[in-house]
């Protein structure tokens, strides 16, 4: 793998019940790229992610990601490898008792860092969420964009190389989706590599990047028209 590259699979298949969900893909990402995943439903976007984070094990081949051999994974070594990355996903899953400010010093509060460590960087990614003002608010007083923000302060809270967005715009309204997109694209811009499942063709076209496809158990570069 080379030094530049975040995500490699090679040779990767998902058997389930006898059936290749993914047969033999080949796929690699590299530092700050951004790249979307498409597909029809039920083609396998998510057991692709789910791969990467090691929620489910492949039935063969090899998969990297940051300095993780996750195809050989250990448990223990399970949430190491996911502090390395940001997840994101479509059903907000934010504390719903909790501020929130909490929701994101959560993320931080597993690892060792001091309190003000702590404090300063859940200041950091809330302002660059925007949402610096709604840090006393509680999860079910935002709007579903909002809530969505602070998932994505959350995934980001431990600054990692890598943001696994799945279906993170499913959710939301138009502007809404509009809006989260401007925000990934501008954390793709300060160096971040994201790999976005989505649905969505009509933002695919307005926010044109590296687009893969899974169909038929196969992962194919494809361009959105
Ligand atoms: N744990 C499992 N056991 C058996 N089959 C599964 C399991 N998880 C997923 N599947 C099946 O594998 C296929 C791929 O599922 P996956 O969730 O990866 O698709 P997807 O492309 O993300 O779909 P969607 O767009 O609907 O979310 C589906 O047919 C699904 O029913």
């Amino acid at each position: 793998m080379s030094e530049n590259t975040v995500i490699e699979l090679n040779n990767v298949s998902v058997i389930y019940d006898q059936r290749h969900v993914l047969d033999r893909i080949n796929f690699s990402l590299e530092i700050g790229e951004f790249c979307y995943v498409i597909g029809k439903t039920g083609a396998g976007k998510s057991s692709f992610l789910k791969l990467l984070y090691s929620d489910i094990k492949p039935d063969n081949g090899m998969i990297r990601v940051a300095d993780f051999e996750v195809s050989n994974i250990s448990d223990r070594k399970i949430p190491h490898l996911r502090r390395r990355l940001g997840i994101v996903f479509q059903d907000f899953q934010l504390l719903p008792d909790r501020n929130v400010y909490e929701n994101v010093a959560f993320a931080l509060r597993v690892t060792d860092h001091k309190p003000k460590f702590i404090k300063n960087r859940v200041m950091e990614v809330l302002g660059l969420v925007g949402l610096s003002h709604k840090r006393n608010a509680m999860p079910a007083d935002l709007s579903g964009g909002e809530q969505q923000r602070v998932v994505i302060a959350r995934a980001l809270a431990n600054e990692p190389r890598i943001l696994l967005a799945d279906e993170p715009t499913g959710n939301l309204d138009p502007e809404a989706s509009s809006s989260i997109m401007d925000l990934l694209k501008q954390i793709n811009n300060r160096g971040m590599a994201v790999l976005m499942v989505t649905h969505d063709y009509e933002m695919v076209r307005r926010h044109p990047f590296r687009t893969v496809q899974i169909k038929d158990g196969q992962l194919h570069e494809i361009k959105v028209i």
